[in-house]
């Protein structure tokens, strides 16, 4: 297949981050793209141009088949879902809603519509906790959070539906630490709230923030701080169109790769390749363990190889170079839409005039029926005839005929 002959995708959670990467490299390959997104977490900053928006949920099962059928969509990326690990022990419930519940109604929708393939965004967090050895698609599962849970429901549901079906397609990738942003900065990270190593260390860069907490330096790692697998975003973007060309060429099919580059990064070390990047200084503070937090989290991604993946941006310093750069430019995009309110502000005061305008309007026509009364009551006085005296001279005559 020519990357050309793509077809017609649905993104779901195409204004989050990873989604967003996802869309604008099919947008990059030429193909229509329509993105499905609530806006609960994602961001319209994030919606790559080109793509046809509908904002609503991808288990809105009407919704999405309306979508399918007007759009031609041949194959979707799954990419809307809850993904902090803290919120999910928290709100179980939602996290088992938002990523099985509606994962189902999307994959029932897509199966009863004759998609072709879909590709389904899991998470490393499906793996039993290990020695911390790179981990391979068939290392035990056991996840020890209810979003890993979801995610791994998820995935054994989707499985036996695409079975099933038999002519459905499945493609599953599980990330490990997904970061950096796009090279030529139209889409990275834009949480409401940070909590991710990389994007919280931007933000010291960029002076949101005073300091950078390390979260534990007494782990069994080379300098004591937690290590992890950092893949690009693009390098994710694009393994799905791979594993997606694969899916759409060999009709019902169900594959699964991790993805990650099979290198481990301490925070320090992260942090000591933004500081170079950068230029500038991040102070850190040593701070406590994060509850949940294995020391070490590293793919075995040799499989995804497969697919004719070659990472493009597996350097630790490229990485956070991307994502401070995008930052910078997040910040100016805000700072332009501050303008953008003091634009609407005019707006309100044109919606202002509109109101007066209505408003005078409205006194205008007051004011002729109070002439026009005026008028009628000297008229009346003119022929001797009081209205109000005649008014209640009826009443009092239909009352009980009372006369004066
Ligand atoms: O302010 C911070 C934030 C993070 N860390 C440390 O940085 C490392 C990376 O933490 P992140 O929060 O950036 O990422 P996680 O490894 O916790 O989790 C990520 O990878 C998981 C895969 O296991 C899931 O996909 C999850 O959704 C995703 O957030 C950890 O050692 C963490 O303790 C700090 O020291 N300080």
């Amino acid at each position: 297949m020519r990357e050309t002959d793509l077809p017609p995708v649905l993104v779901t959670g195409g204004a989050g981050y990873i989604g967003s990467h996802a869309a604008l490299a099919l947008l990059d390959r030429g193909c229509k793209v329509v993105i499905i997104d609530d806006l609960s977490t994602g961001s319209e900053l994030l919606i790559p141009k080109g793509a046809i928006f509908v904002r609503g949920r991808a288990g809105d099962r009407a919704l999405v088949a309306r979508v399918i059928a007007s759009h031609g969509i041949e194959a979707i990326m799954h990419f809307a879902a809850s993904i902090s690990v803290g919120d999910s022990v928290t709100q179980p419930g939602d996290y088992y809603r938002n990523n099985f519940v509606e994962t189902l109604a999307l994959a029932e929708t897509a199966i009863s519509s004759g998609v072709s393939a879909m590709v389904f965004s899991s998470t490393a967090a499906v793996y039993a906790e290990n020695d911390g050895a790179a981990l391979e698609e068939k290392a035990p599962l056991q996840p020890i959070n209810p979003y890993g849970w979801s995610k791994m429901m998820a995935e054994q549901m989707l499985r036996d539906l695409a079975a099933a079906d038999g002519r459905l397609s499945l493609g599953i990738l599980r990330y490990f630490n997904v970061a950096g942003a796009d090279p030529k900065g139209r889409s990275g990270q834009n949480s409401r709230h940070a909590h991710h190593l990389i994007e919280i260390a931007t933000q010291v860069v960029t002076g949101k923030r005073g300091s950078f907490t390390v979260y534990g330096d007494d782990y069994a790692t080379h300098d004591g701080t937690g290590v992890r697998d950092y893949v690009h975003v693009s390098d994710i973007a694009e393994a799905h169109v791979l594993l997606l060309r694969a899916c759409l060429e060999e009709r019902g099919c169900s594959r699964l790769f991790n993805l990650g580059y099979g290198q481990g990064n301490s925070v320090i070390e992260v942090i000591d390749a933004l500081e170079r990047v950068s230029g500038g200084a991040v102070p850190r503070v040593m701070g406590p363990r994060r509850a949940g937090d294995p020391a070490r989290l590293v793919a075995n991604a040799d499989a995804a190889k497969s697919l004719g993946w070659t990472p493009q941006y597996d350097d630790l310093e490229t990485i956070v170079g991307h994502a401070l750069a995008w930052e910078r430019t997040r910040i100016a995009a805000m700072a332009s839409a501050n303008d953008q309110i003091k634009l609407f502000g005019a707006d309100e005061q044109r919606l202002k005039l509109v109101v007066e305008d209505e408003a005078a309007t409205i006194l205008d026509e007051v004011s002729e029926l109070t002439a026009m009364s005026s008028k009628r009551s000297a008229l009346e006085r003119q022929r001797g005839i009081d209205v109000a005296s005649y008014k209640s001279m009826g009443r009092r005559t239909v009352n009980g005929g009372e006369n004066p």
